[in-house]
Parts: C-alpha cells; sequence; structure tokens
C-alpha cells in the first residue's frame, strides 16, 4: 500500500461489525469527493479461523491472510488503518466458530483437545494462532494515546449516567496473593548487547529440557521473567473461597484469559477446580476419558456432561450441586440463565468486569438477581492493587461524580508486543519440578527461578525503541494538556526498576521544564489520580501495557459511563496511524438483543471519533486539503451528535445504532454544506444535508418500524453478509441519499 488516500477499514465481530455494515457506506460515500478510498479488511474471528486451514476449502472458499497484511501494512509510513473491537477468542468461542463453520459448509476440522498425532498438533497449533488477542499485539506498532475527548467529557457532565453509591461499611474487597505470585518472583534485566536466548530447565536428573530456543534480544531491551506457584495459588484460593462464605459476600474470580491467552485460563481453571473440588476429586477418572478441562470454565464441563447416560449424569450434576450448597454464593454473569462467574472464561474480563461493579456499588449479582457485596479474586499482585486502593477510596470518599469529576488519560507502553501481553509463546505450564534458566549466546544465565510442576512460568520483553518512543508520547501529552503526566512505576517491581532507570535517562532527551513527570507505585498512583479526579482536576497516567488496558477501561467507565466514547490513537512508530474505536470489547450481549428484537444499542461514537483522527492524519501525511475539510466536518458533526443526545437507546423501538448513523450523516453534511473552505464540497453536500433534513421524520420511521421483532442474520460469527447488511440498511430513503 502506498496510496496516502487510503485507509483500511476492518471489518471484525459482533456488534461493532453489525454496526459497520451500517455505517460504512456513510463513509465511503462522505470522503470519495475528496478522493478517499475506503477499503475493508475482513479480520473477524470467522475468517481468521478460515486463512489458517486454506487446505480444506475450495476455491471459492479460500480467504487470504489479512491480518498479516495489516500487520505488514502497520509498520509503513502510509499506514492509515481503523480498527474496531473484535474477538479475542477464548477456547470455547473459538470453538463455537468453528462449529457454526462447519454448519455453513466449511469442511474445516475440528479444534483437536488432545493432539496425539503430528497433524493434530499442526491444527491445533493454527488455531492456536488464532485463540485469544491475537489481532492486537499485531497491529498494535506503536504506543497508545487514549482519552475522553472534550465533547465526550462535556456531555457526561450534562448526562450523567447512574452511579452506585458506597458506604464506608462496603465488604466489598479485592483479595490477592502474599506470596507466589508473578508480583513476588519477579526478575529483570536490561540487556547490554544483542544476543540469542534459549529458554531452559534444569531438571532433577541433571537433564536440561528446552522450551525455546533461538530467541533474538535485541540491545537495550529489558526482559524479565517470573512465575506464579500452583501450590501457593491453591491455598489462596481455599483459604478466599471460606472468608467469602464466612463474610456472606459473593465469590468471584477476575482474569484477562482471552488477551493472556496461555496464562489465565489456567489461573481460572484453578479456581474451577477449587470450587468443585469434590467432583473433580470423584470423577476424576470419568472426567479424564471425557477430555474435561476447568480452564474452560463449567459451561463445556456440563456439556460434556450432558452426554452420559442419565443416571451418571444426574449424579454428577448433584454434586455439582452440593458444591453449589455447600460453597460461597458465586457472582453471577447471568441469573436468569444460571449462569456463574465459573461458567465461561471469557464472560468475566478484568478490565470491564471490575469497573462494573465499582460502578456498582462494589456489588455484582447473585442468583436472586440482586446486587451483593463482593470478594473480587485477582491473584497477582502486580495490578490488582489498582482496584484495591480505587475500592479503599470509594469506601473513604463514596462514589465518583461524572457531573464534577475530572478525567484520567492513557499514555500506554503497548508497541512490538510490550511487557505482559506479548508474553504467550513464552510461557509455559511445568509439568516437573527443576530450574528455569533464561541463557543467553555464551552460555551465561541471564535469569533463574526453582520451579515445581504445575507452576505458570513466563517470560516478557519490551524493546528499548517503544520506550523511548513512549516516553516522548509522554511528554507531548504533559505539555499539550499542562496535566501532570504520571509514570506508573514500583520500586518493588525488578521489572519497573529497570523501566524507571529507562524513563530517568530519556526524559533527558526533552525539555520538560514546568512539566510534572512524577513516578510512583500503582496503589500511590492509583489514590494520586482518584483524589485529583474526585477534585475536578485532570491526569495523564502514563503505564505499562497492563495498566494502560485495566486503566482506560476504568477510569472512562466511572468518567462518561462507558469505553466505547473513548479517542484511541496508536501513533505507529513508523509513521503511520492506527486509529481504535473507543477503548472497550465488541459487546456480545448487543448481538443477542439485536437478533431477538432488531435493535441495536452498540453506540459507534468511538468509531466517529477515530474516523476524524484518520481523516486529520490522512490530510496531513497525503497534503489533502479537501480531506481535512471533512475531518472538521466531522468533528462539529461528532459535537452536534453528543450535544443533542443522539446516541442509540438501550429500548427496542426507540432510535438504535442505525438512527444514530443517520443524525451523524445529517450533521456531517450540514457541516459541509456551512464551511466556505471548500465550494466543491458546499456544493455536493448541501443537497445531501437538505435531503435528509427534509427526509427525517420518514427516515426515523422506516429505522424504526422494522424493530421489535426477531431478525435472521444466519449467523453469529460468520453471518451472510447480505441479510446483515439488509438488516442494518433498512431505510429505502435513507440508503437512497447515501447512495
Ligand atoms: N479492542 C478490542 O478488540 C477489544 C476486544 N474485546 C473483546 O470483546 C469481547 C467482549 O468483551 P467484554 O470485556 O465483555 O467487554 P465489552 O466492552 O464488549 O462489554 C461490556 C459492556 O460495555 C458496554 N459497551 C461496550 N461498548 C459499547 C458501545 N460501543 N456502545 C454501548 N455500550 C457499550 C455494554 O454494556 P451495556 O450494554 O450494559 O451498557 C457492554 O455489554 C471479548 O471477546 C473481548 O475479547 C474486549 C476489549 C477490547
Ligand atoms: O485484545 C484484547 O483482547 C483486548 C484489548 C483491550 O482490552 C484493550 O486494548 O483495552
Ligand atoms: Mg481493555
Amino acid at each position: 500500500m502506498s496510496n496516502p488516500h487510503k485507509i483500511l477499514y476492518t471489518l471484525t465481530d459482533e456488534a461493532p461489525a453489525l454496526a459497520t455494515r451500517s455505517f460504512l457506506p456513510i463513509v465511503q460515500s462522505f470522503t470519495q469527493p475528496a478522493g478517499i478510498e475506503v477499503e475493508t479488511r475482513d479480520i473477524s474471528l470467522a475468517a481468521r479461523i478460515l486463512a489458517v486451514v486454506p487446505e480444506y476449502l475450495s476455491e471459492e472458499q479460500k480467504i487470504s491472510d489479512t491480518l498479516a497484511e495489516l500487520g505488514a501494512i502497520a509498520k509503513t509510513p502510509e499506514a492509515n488503518i481503523i480498527k474496531l473491537p473484535n474477538i479475542s477468542a477464548s477456547l470455547p468461542q473459538l470453538k463455537a466458530a468453528i462449529k457454526e463453520l462447519q454448519e455453513q459448509g466449511y469442511a474445516i476440522p475440528d479444534y483437536p483437545d488432545q493432539a496425539n498425532t503430528d497433524e493434530e498438533r499442526d491444527i491445533q497449533a493454527r488455531y492456536d494462532k488464532v485463540k485469544g488477542s491475537a489481532v492486537n499485539p499485531v497491529l498494535r506498532e506503536g504506543n497508545s494515546d487514549r482519552r475522553a475527548p472534550k465533547a465526550v467529557k462535556e456531555f457526561a457532565r450534562k448526562h450523567p449516567h447512574s452511579m452506585g453509591a458506597w458506604s464506608a461499611d462496603s465488604l466489598s474487597h479485592v483479595a490477592s496473593m502474599d506470596e507466589g505470585d508473578f508480583f513476588g518472583s519477579e526478575k529483570s534485566t536490561t540487556l547490554p548487547a544483542a544476543t540469542t536466548v534459549k529458554i531452559v530447565q534444569k531438571l532433577a536428573d541433571g537433564s536440561e529440557k528446552v522450551w525455546k530456543s533461538g530467541l533474538a534480544l535485541q540491545e537495550g531491551e529489558v526482559i524479565d521473567a517470573s512465575f506464579m506457584s500452583a501450590k501457593s495459588l491453591e491455598a489462596f484460593i481455599d483459604k478466599e473461597i471460606a472468608d467469602a462464605k464466612a463474610k456472606g459476600v459473593l465469590f468471584s474470580v477476575h482474569m484477562k484469559a482471552t488477551m493472556m491467552k496461555v496464562s489465565d485460563p489456567v489461573i481460572f481453571g484453578f479456581f474451577v477446580k477449587a470450587f468443585f473440588k469434590p467432583v473433580f476429586e470423584k470423577y476424576e477418572e470419568i472426567f479424564a476419558q471425557l477430555g474435561i478441562s476447568p480452564s474452560s470454565g463449567m459451561t463445556p464441563i456440563l456439556d460434556k456432561i450432558a452426554t452420559l447416560p442419565e443416571a451418571e449424569r444426574k449424579a454428577i450434576e448433584a454434586d455439582i450441586e452440593a458444591c453449589y450448597a455447600n460453597g460461597p454464593d458465586l457472582a453471577m454473569v447471568n441469573s436468569h440463565r444460571g449462569i456463574t462467574n465459573l461458567h465461561m472464561p471469557n464472560d468475566v474480563i478484568i478490565d470491564a468486569s471490575m469497573p462494573a461493579m465499582i460502578r456498582t456499588s462494589g456489588r455484582m449479582w447473585n442468583k436472586q438477581d440482586e446486587t451483593q457485596d463482593t470478594k473480587a479474586c485477582i491473584p497477582d499482585r502486580s495490578y490488582a492493587r489498582l482496584y484495591e486502593e480505587t475500592i479503599n477510596f470509594c469506601k473513604e470518599n463514596g462514589a465518583f461524580d461524572p457531573t464534577t469529576m475530572g478525567s484520567v488519560s492513557n499514555v500506554g507502553l503497548m508497541a512490538q508486543k510490550a511487557e505482559e501481553y506479548g508474553s504467550h509463546d513464552k510461557t509455559f505450564i511445568l509439568d516437573q519440578a527443576g530450574t528455569m534458566m533464561v541463557v543467553d549466546a555464551d552460555g551465561n544465565t541471564l535469569l533463574s527461578h526453582e520451579v515445581e510442576a504445575g507452576d505458570i512460568w513466563r517470560m516478557c520483553q519490551v524493546k528499548d525503541a517503544p520506550v523511548r518512543d513512549w516516553v516522548k508520547l509522554a511528554v507531548n501529552r504533559a505539555r499539550a494538556t499542562g496535566n501532570p503526566a504520571v509514570f506508573w512505576l514500583d520500586e518493588e517491581r525488578a521489572h519497573d526498576r529497570e523501566l524507571i532507570k529507562k524513563v530517568n535517562t530519556y526524559l533527558k532527551d526533552h525539555d520538560t521544564t514546568g512539566l510534572e513527570l512524577p513516578i510512583m507505585s500503582v496503589t500511590e498512583a492509583t489514590r494520586y489520580s482518584c483524589q485529583r479526579t474526585k477534585d475536578g482536576l485532570d491526569t495523564i497516567s502514563v503505564t505499562g501495557n497492563v495498566l494502560r488496558d485495566y486503566l482506560t477501561d476504568l477510569f472512562p467507565i466511572l468518567e462518561v459511563g462507558t469505553s466505547a466514547k473513548m479517542l484511541s490513537i496508536v501513533p505507529l512508530m513508523n509513521g503511520g496511524g492506527l486509529f481504535e474505536t473507543g477503548a472497550g470489547g465488541s459487546a456480545p450481549k448487543h448481538v443477542e438483543q439485536f437478533v431477538e428484537e432488531n435493535h441495536l444499542r452498540w453506540d459507534s461514537l468511538g468509531e466517529f471519533l477515530a474516523l476524524a483522527a484518520s481523516l486529520e492524519h490522512l490530510a496531513e501525511v497525503g497534503s489533502n486539503p479537501k480531506a481535512k475539510v471533512i475531518a472538521e466536518a466531522l468533528d462539529v458533526a461528532n459535537t452536534h451528535y453528543l450535544n443533542n443526545n443522539k446516541g442509540p437507546s438501550r429500548k427496542v423501538n426507540e432510535i438504535d445504532n442505525r438512527g444514530s448513523h443517520f443524525y451523524l450523516a445529517q450533521y456531517w453534511a450540514r457541516a459541509l454544506a456551512n464551511q466556505d473552505k471548500d465550494a466543491e464540497l458546499k456544493a455536493i453536500f448541501t443537497p445531501v444535508a437538505d435531503k435528509l433534513e427534509a427526509q427525517e421524520a420518514q427516515i426515523i420511521k422506516e429505522l424504526t418500524e422494522v424493530q421489535g421483532k426477531a431478525v435472521n442474520i444466519a449467523g453469529y460469527f460468520h453471518p451472510t453478509e447480505k441479510l446483515v447488511s439488509d438488516a442494518m440498511r433498512p431505510s429505502a430513503s435513507l440508503n437512497a441519499i447515501i447512495g
């Protein structure tokens, strides 16, 4: 791709993908007069699955690996990519998507639970590449700048979302381990020169097991290794289960099993196994025969049990019921359907689940469909303290007030698979005790740990160039806003100590006079940011990759009700731009509602903001003045959209996502008609604006009268294009104007 007037627009999954079918035709028609090409790239879970098993497909079914192509483009200066949220599939989701494709006539293989042959191992490895967070790390060739735009903040002040009250006697709390976690075992070093390392384990018999070799590292790269002790984790979970029962609070666990696709499903599995311990002990043999693993949660376990003869099935189910009766009450994901916190690892994703809990007075839902104080287990101390301290702050100060609170924006170290989020290929579930070592090309041991069977060991990396770029971005944001930019780095953590050295060095490359750039631990930084936010002041958080993820849901959800309204820019390190749409996910609940009642409550504001930023970037890089005018008009339209409160309603028979796109188009056209910088655009868009205004009542009628009944799109992961497109564009009047 060398056309600087091209935008690559990703097609993803679930609610955002539905919304795209309605919004993209508007985008294409509004940008075309500026010579901008908007091309789509399908990176949906279904497309990514099909791309890895081409030999099972007919010629017509074959598709290319668009994600790899986009990843390569992200490294070029011309890159201008709009990235919508996509499914980061847990194993049960991956299997469900494979099943759906098979039912649609794609003769692809099942995911092999137990890979015994070379062929099965090959298929498993290919599918595993699609599993978990497989898209974002490929495209994120830059660090991230996420913030709530001023208009969004003002909207929230005028139309505050609900906030549950907090009281000092709330029993809700975060529980994490005292020892034996990643935090406790972390070791880190900065490489003085480039080298190639291997990861080996010295075993009791003196032999060496090679876990990975040939890993090339750069000069200045920070590497760290740590492990989670299986014994310590088990002891921790048992203690917390008993404590939740004694205190009468709901028991919950919050992990990132999607993003941390190797470690976190296993940790989640420890919880499932501990809660249902008698069942796993009693039926060990049957479960082994059924290929049951606790890591995918109770839903797939129950599905497998359902295949047993009735008497056997009933006996197991009764024992499961006994575990529920004897244990503490579990936090529910869906109390109507009996779905608990332990059913699916992708149902409780920490970055979204903890803010939702904090916003709901620190409570989660119990089986009576009421909210109740909750114990939130977050085993590793590294990041649990963010939530612990926020909860402490709310207990002391009451809930935040969206009408007066300030804002916490984020500059996140993310480029080139930074830190934990790039560790999957270096995370190992150890089958034997021994000494895990990272050994360089000269045979020097850089990092080592004594481990036991069952422990989870991992190595993380962060390269020097991304760290430099991150420090620069932080200084730029501090300068642009005048706000303090806090580096969330903890002297107590080995990795952070290495980063602190780098930060202190690279800050000297910049003029920092008059800027406030403190370095604080997670607890201190949380307290400092909460206090300033409460006082109505704005603060920049400058964080590593995990805290970037967590903070850009936490504060947006408290401040503006959702992270969907965030501006989320990734200035790519080679000069291109990646524009993410909001900071949150793909809202599976919204698809359920859409299919049941043809109402899509997804708010595309994040996409509108991303598009404006993308057009501005394009205007600058491609010296395209028309694009600049179109971008400025979109900014105006976005402000009108917020001021006039035209976001989708949550309720059927009211304006939904499609109606919100109509209003955006109307305001965008009017802004182009009103401007005087470009006469040609004015001439083109004046009649468009006139028609969109004149036909408003008719269009809204056409968009709402289809609602209230089920809609068939023939697939969840891979719906039929024509059906989705028709369902998302039901207004003939609007289509005629846009067309
Ligand atoms: N960038 C990416 O690609 C990301 C992808 N994901 C993926 O998304 C999926 C779901 O993740 P989950 O953690 O459950 O979080 P989601 O953000 O998808 O859902 C949480 C809730 O947030 C609200 N919400 C989110 N976005 C919008 C929006 N645009 N408009 C209105 N409401 C919105 C909805 O709540 P309500 O309707 O109650 O208001 C929604 O149910 C997973 O597969 C995950 O891997 C997650 C994060 C980022
Ligand atoms: O890639 C993912 O799975 C989630 C990404 C995410 O949550 C984020 O970037 O905030
Ligand atoms: Mg996130």
